[in-house]
């Protein structure tokens, strides 16, 4: 199934769906799907993404991944320079449960290398954060070492959704799936990852609401975990979700602008005062 489904896709998603497309249709003739399986099948068992946050939520204690992102479509370059296995290393000592990596090129100015080297850096399980819409990524994601996989609701139908998951789970990769709004949880809860993110950052605007998480996050119930997503800068900011009962939390920019990544994290998720 190749639907390219784009209807419901708001701006800047539009035109990056539209470039994962070429960019699939450049990489097949040099790696084809049946290289990127066998690639795949090679590769260590994945470190347990979604275990990894459910032990620290269970115990409702700050379960956070912690991203690396060199820039945005919204901010421009974000961390200069960008030594993505410091960072890993310094999330890890920080305390985060998981990292993502970047690895959208032409908009987020990420790269597989990121991946692969800040996940030899540490000994976190590691989220692939690009823009699948075809099962080409998804072995792909596994081929470079990803523990887990990023299905974004607004750019793609529930049945693609479904064949991306079935597809990672085949191969051991994890899954988070990701809304903005009620429409779109209505499709992420017909999966069945545990594993539902809240993104505050809705996609047309690029702008920020931590009440998308307050509005949403009740309809994920206690046997998924809840993860919010975007925008999450203070200790106030943390201590809303949390005294909501919310513990999931995926950062990256208040991370990315500290010397030190990994004691931004420290302060804002685990220390005293
Ligand atoms: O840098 P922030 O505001 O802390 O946000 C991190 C993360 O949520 C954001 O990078 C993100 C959420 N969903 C995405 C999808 C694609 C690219 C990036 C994202």
């Amino acid at each position: 199934m190749t639907e390219r489904h784009l209807d419901k896709t708001p701006t800047i998603l539009r035109k990056i769906v539209e470039r994962k497309w070429e960019e699939i249709d450049e990489r097949k003739p040099k790696v084809s799907e049946a290289d990127l399986k066998a690639m795949a099948g090679d590769q260590a068992p994945a470190r347990g993404f979604a275990n990894a946050l459910r032990a620290r939520i269970e115990q409702q204690t700050p379960a956070v991944i912690a991203e690396i992102k060199k820039a945005s479509p919204s901010k421009g370059i974000i961390r200069d320079p960008f030594i993505p296995e410091q960072i890993a290393e310094s999330y890890e000592r920080g305390g985060a449960a998981c990292l993502s990596v970047l690895t959208d090129h032409d908009f987020f100015q990420g790269h597989e290398d990121y991946l692969k080297a800040a996940r030899a850096a540490c000994s976190l399980p590691v989220i692939r954060k690009d823009f699948m819409v075809a099962p080409y990524q998804v072995y792909e994601s596994r081929a470079m070492g990803a523990d887990c996989i990023l299905l974004i609701a607004a750019c793609l139908s529930k049945h693609q959704m479904q064949e991306l998951e079935g597809i990672a789970h085949e191969i051991g990769l994890d899954v988070l799936v990701e809304v903005h709004n009620g429409e779109e949880m209505d499709d992420a809860l017909t999966l069945s990852t545990p594993l539902v993110g809240i993104n505050n950052r809705d996609l047309h605007s690029f702008e920020v609401s931590l009440d998308t998480t307050f509005e949403l996050h009740q309809r994920i119930g206690t046997e998924r975990l809840a993860i919010t997503e975007s925008g999450i800068m203070t200790r106030e900011d943390v201590q809303a979700m949390t005294s909501r009962g919310i513990y999931g939390f995926l950062v990256g920019e208040s991370f990315m602008r500290a010397p030190e990544p990994g004691e931004k994290l420290r302060e804002l998720f685990f220390s005293g005062a």
